[in-house]
């Protein structure tokens, strides 16, 4: 049922349903969302003979750590996003209380009926922004495009000002208040956390923080697929942004990252929010603290949800690796970029399966 009422004839290509509706009778995906890697793709990791580094946090802050511990945690922090691009960040500060609630507001909210969601749909009208706001699935740029087994409300947070409410779901009652406050918690930990990076690249401690002034929720929220080895939950992409945090589902696995030319499970660690570096410190640290590519595996018998929290700059600001790690032996990898520029081109290659990040290399 699903496939003959999905064709391009009674679709528009940039409107497209709600996983969600299709994966009600369990058919199996259209054919709009068949991964077109199948068969010709790398291992998935099963080994796990090495896994997504730690870090508690704590160590770093905490005035009653030693210098020799702080150290320590800093070297480990470092290698995880020169090999990784990624850790799981414990001692964070914040309460698994917050974040229990957050991710039972999500919940709630996806469990409502489709069309009370819809109300929150940034295309209802026809109206969009540029930051394709609200509750809905990623932009379709072309027919040939994959499309994800994933529904998304995605809601800036940051600047505060600029938030449209509207967007923001009444029900559950308490979730705008939830979200407000884990806002300013997660623009706490951010600051915390690109200062040490920019700090342990001999960078001064604002040198991130300068250019991630935008902050934006994506709660992502996959139904399962009865058929999960032809679908991604997203396609592999790297995050265009500065840096971004990930709550991820509290029993559902999902998340996988590209390293070494194998896909390897990132674990779920309760409690831990997983800091990944994004595409605009890959550039401005000259390519030492790398951008990873991920993806999500769905699967057939239980949904999962997660909230990415985006930090990025402004669409005015031009972004270039910083003059202190460009030197002979550490040539300059990418060139001098404007965000706006960069958001289009990234976009069009993720959407196309390429790395955005490509389009700024010299
Ligand atoms: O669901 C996840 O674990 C990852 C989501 C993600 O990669 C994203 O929203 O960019
Ligand atoms: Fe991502």
């Amino acid at each position: 049922m699903a496939e003959t009422s999905n064709t391009e004839k009674d679709l528009p290509s940039l409107l497209v349903k709600h996983v969600q509706e299709l994966a009600i009778n369990g058919d199996e995906p259209p054919q709009r969302y068949i991964r077109k890697d199948k068969g010709n793709e790398a291992p998935v990791d099963t080994s796990l003979s090495s896994s997504v580094p730690i870090i508690d946090l704590h160590l770093i802050s905490s005035p009653t750590s030693s210098t020799q511990q702080k150290q320590d945690e800093i070297e480990k922090l470092k290698s995880a996003l020169t090999s990784w691009g990624l850790f799981q960040a414990i001692g964070h500060g914040i309460p698994s209380s917050l974040l229990d609630h957050l991710r039972k507001m999500a919940r709630e909210f996806f469990d409502l009926p489709i069309e009370e969601k819809r109300q929150y749909a940034a295309n209802k009208d026809g109206a969009h922004d540029n930051y394709f706001q609200g509750y809905g699935n990623d932009p379709v740029v072309s027919k040939e495009q994959t499309i994800d087994w994933n529904d998304r409300l995605y809601l800036l947070l940051k600047p505060a000002d600029e938030r449209k409410l509207k967007l923001w779901p009444e029900n559950p009652s308490r979730f705008r208040e939830v979200l407000k406050e884990f806002s300013s918690k997660s623009d706490l930990l951010v600051e915390f956390v690109v200062k040490v990076m920019a700090v342990s690249l001999g960078l001064d401690d604002d040198y991130f923080l300068n250019h991630a002034s935008l902050a934006f929720a994506r709660f992502n929220y996959y139904p399962p697929c009865s058929r999960p080895d032809l679908v991604c939950g997203i396609k592999p992409h790297a995050d265009g942004g500065t840096i971004t945090l990930l709550l991820q589902d509290e029993e559902v696995e999902g998340l996988q990252v590209f390293k070494d030319d194998k896909w390897m499970k990132v674990p779920i660690v309760p409690d831990a929010i997983i800091v990944n570096v994004a595409d605009q410190i890959e550039i401005m640290s000259n390519g030492v603290y790398k951008s990873p590519v991920h993806r999500v595996i769905t699967n057939s018998e239980k949904e999962r949800l997660s909230l990415a929290v985006f930090y990025a700059p402004e669409m005015g600001e031009e972004i270039e690796p910083a003059t202190k790690l460009i030197s002979e032996s550490t040539p300059r990898m990418f060139r001098k970029i404007k965000m706006k520029d960069y958001y289009e081109a990234f976009v069009l290659n993720t959407f196309r399966g390429i790395r955005g990040i490509d389009w700024a290399r010299v």
